[in-house]
C-alpha cells in the first residue's frame, strides 16, 4: 500500500522506518534542508545502540498531491492548522484514508469538515526522539492504538492491521473516545504536573506531597471526563508512571527546548469540558495558566 506521512519529526521517521518494510513509503516535510538531508545521507535508525542506515523516499510537504491510499498525519497538535488547509485545498483528499496520531483531544473539532473516505484516530505508547533532521533514536518499545473516528471503508486500516511488523504492533480498538480518553487522562495528569513542578515522571508517585496532588488532581478530572471505572484507569495511571518513572515527559522537554506545548489540546479540552458540563476545575484551570505562563516566559524553568 501507498502510505503518506506527513511530518518528519520523532513519530514521522519512526513510522517510516517500521513501515517501509511492507509498504511504498513517503515522507512529507516541510523544510527543504531536512529534505536535501535525507535524500543525500538517507534516514538513520538507532534502537538499543544499533545504527541502521536506510533509503526513505522523501518530498516537500508544498507539493503534497494526496497520491497515497493512506496518509499518516504525525505532526504536533499545534500544528495541525496548515496541514488541514492543504488537505482542504486538495480535490482527491475523498479517495484517502487520514490517520490522526496527536495526543490530546483538542484537534477532533478540527476534522469533521474534511471530506476524506475515512478518518481514523491513534494513540501512540512508543518513545521516539529525532536527534537531527535524518536520525531518529527509538527510545521505549509500545503499540499504536487505531480506530474509526469516520467513514466506514477501513480497507486501508485493515491492511496496515494485517501485515505485522515485528517490534511495532497495531492494535484495532473499536471505541475511538474511549481510546484517546485514557491516553487524554495520563497526559492530563503527568504532562503538566511534572511541567510545573520540574521533575521526572516517576517523581509523582515517590514525593509524598506531589502524590497528593497527583491524586487530588486525577478526581477532578476524572469527574470531568466521566470516566466509568476510575479504579482501574487510576491503577493504569499509575503503572505508567512507574514504567516511565525516568522519563522527562514531552510537556517538560517542550518547555526546556523552548517550544511550544501541547496544553490546549490536552487542558484546553478538558476546561471546554468542564465548562460544557458546568463543573468546577480549580486543579486543571490552575495548570492550563501555569503551563500558557511558562510557555510565554519562554519555558524557562
Ligand atoms: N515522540 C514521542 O515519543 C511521542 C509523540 N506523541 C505524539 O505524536 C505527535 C507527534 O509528535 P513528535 O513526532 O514527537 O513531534 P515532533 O515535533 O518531533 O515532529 C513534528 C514534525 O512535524 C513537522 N511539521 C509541522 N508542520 C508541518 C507541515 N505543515 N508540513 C510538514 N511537516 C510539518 C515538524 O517539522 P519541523 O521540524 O520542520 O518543525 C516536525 O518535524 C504529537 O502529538 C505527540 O504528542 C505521542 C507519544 C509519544
Ligand atoms: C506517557 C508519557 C507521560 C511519558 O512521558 C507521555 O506520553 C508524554 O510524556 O507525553
Amino acid at each position: 500500500m501507498k502510505i503518506g506521512i506527513i511530518g518528519g519529526g520523532s513519530i514521522g521517521l519512526l513510522l517510516a522506518h517500521y513501515l517501509t518494510e511492507h509498504h511504498e513509503v513517503r515522507v512529507y516535510v516541510r523544510s527543504k534542508k531536512q529534505m536535501d538531508k535525507m535524500a543525500a545521507e538517507g534516514l538513520f535508525f538507532e534502537k538499543k545502540k544499533k545504527l541502521i542506515n536506510e533509503t526513505i523516499n522523501v518530498s516537500l510537504f508544498s507539493s503534497w498531491s494526496a497520491e497515497e491510499e493512506l496518509i499518516i498525519v504525525a505532526v504536533k497538535q499545534y500544528q495541525l492548522p496548515s496541514v488541514l488547509e492543504k488537505f482542504r485545498e486538495s480535490n482527491r483528499l475523498k479517495n484517502c484514508t487520514l490517520l490522526f496520531l496527536q495526543n490530546g483531544m483538542g484537534h477532533l473539532k478540527l476534522l469533521n469538515e474534511l471530506n476524506a473516505k475515512t478518518i481514523a484516530v491513534g494513540t501512540t505508547e512508543h518513545g521516539a526522539n529525532k536527534i537531527k533532521d535524518n536520525h531518529v533514536i527509538h527510545t521505549g518499545d509500545g503499540l499504536i492504538n487505531l480506530s474509526v473516528y469516520r467513514g466506514n471503508n477501513v480497507s486501508e486500516l485493515a491492511e496496515l492491521l494485517a501485515m505485522p511488523i515485528r517490534n511495532f504492533p497495531f492494535k484495532f480498538q473499536e471505541d475511538w473516545n474511549e481510546m484517546l480518553l485514557q491516553k487524554l487522562i495520563v497526559n492530563a495528569v503527568i504532562n503538566p504536573l511534572t511541567a510545573v513542578l520540574n521533575v521526572k515522571n516517576g517523581m509523582l508517585l515517590k514525593n509524598t506531597h506531589f502524590n497528593y496532588l497527583f491524586k487530588e488532581y486525577f478526581k477532578e478530572l476524572s469527574t470531568i471526563l466521566n470516566i466509568s471505572n476510575k479504579e482501574k484507569t487510576f491503577r493504569h495511571l499509575e503503572d505508567i508512571c512507574r514504567k516511565t518513572s525516568e522519563n522527562r515527559s514531552s510537556m517538560l522537554k517542550d518547555l526546556d527546548e523552548h517550544r511550544p506545548t501541547e496544553i490546549d489540546a490536552i487542558l484546553g479540552f478538558v476546561l471546554e469540558m468542564a465548562k460544557e458540563k458546568q463543573l468546577d476545575a480549580p486543579f486543571s484551570e490552575n495548570y492550563y495558566h501555569l503551563i500558557k505562563g511558562k510557555e510565554y516566559e519562554g519555558g524557562k524553568n
